[in-house]
């Protein structure tokens, strides 16, 4: 079995256990008292590289990683930096995260939040619309074909904004074919769990130009956020650099005033 189906194994016990708890009814009613959600494609696409900043405790590949006792601060800190969207990983085994974090985050800020998790369920949606979320992760190696174009409709019809996440041409196709509307690609294969920072070079060729394109995952600071956006990134989703280094709010500052520089603009906006 691959890591990624671990986790999904994982992900589907402990949605098992809240949905026994809360209504699919109740989140509706939750998600209707929501603010409104904001716009995901006008947030990741500009005359600049936007920077999507991670709250992430811990990693499969990596273990722990930074304890984040105050994920409200740390979303503050992000978007004080510049931050133009914050990602938060909802998966509680494998990334020690929580829909409390997003709650949490989402109340501290009015930067478009995204809720990363390993979505398999309207349910989840549901979940990330009543916690507060404007964009949700959906990760094409996860779900077959029908599942992944559900899924993105429903997404929209609630107004979340959908993240696919490919890792390959093959994804990238039955990502378009699906509708999305922002494609991710991961340098990280789930399966392996191994990091190539060309991924992003290879694959994003085969995005049509109106789709918005995010590098995610690899980026250690400026010179890789420079790399992804000669390559054809709109935006790029930092994590593990931003939690281990002291100071969050300087880092994200520093990639959003390398990917502010006007020799990128080309083809921009
Ligand atoms: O910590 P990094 O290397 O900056 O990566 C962030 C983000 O791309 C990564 O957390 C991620 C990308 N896709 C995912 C899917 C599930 C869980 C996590 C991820």
């Amino acid at each position: 079995m691959s890591v990624l189906d671990e986790i999904i194994d994982g992900v589907r016990e402990d949605l098992a256990e809240r949905q026994a708890r809360v209504s699919l009814d109740e989140l509706k009613a939750l998600a209707a008292k929501a603010p409104d959600a904001k716009d995901g494609v006008a947030a990741l696409r500009g005359d600049s590289v936007r920077v999507i900043c991670e709250v992430k405790r811990s990693s499969p590949s990596k273990g722990a990683l930074a304890a984040i006792a105050d994920p409200a601060g740390l979303a503050r800190d992000y978007e004080a930096g510049g931050a133009a969207a914050i990602s938060v990983l909802t998966e509680q085994r494998r990334f020690g995260g929580s829909l409390a974090d997003l709650e949490a985050v989402r109340a501290a800020v009015d930067t478009p939040v995204l809720r990363k998790d390993f979505i398999v369920t309207s349910y989840q949606l549901w979940e990330a619309r009543a916690y507060g979320a404007d964009l949700a992760l959906l990760i094409v190696a996860a779900l077959e074909q029908p599942a992944l174009e559900s899924l993105i409709e429903r997404a929209e019809s609630i107004g979340l904004s959908p993240l696919v996440e490919v890792h390959d041409e093959e994804e990238v196709r039955r990502a378009v074919d699906a509708g999305a509307r922002i494609i991710g690609v991961n340098a990280r294969n789930l399966k392996t769990l191994t990091v190539d920072r060309n991924t992003f070079a290879d694959v994003a060729p085969a995005i049509p130009d109106h789709i918005v394109k995010v590098a995610e995952s690899g980026v250690r600071g400026p010179h890789d956020l420079i790399a992804y956006a000669n390559d054809g990134a709109d935006a790029v989703l930092v994590g593990e650099s931003l939690v281990v280094g002291g100071d969050p709010k300087a880092a994200v500052a520093d990639l959003v005033a390398a990917g502010a520089h006007p020799a990128l603009r080309h083809g921009r906006g």
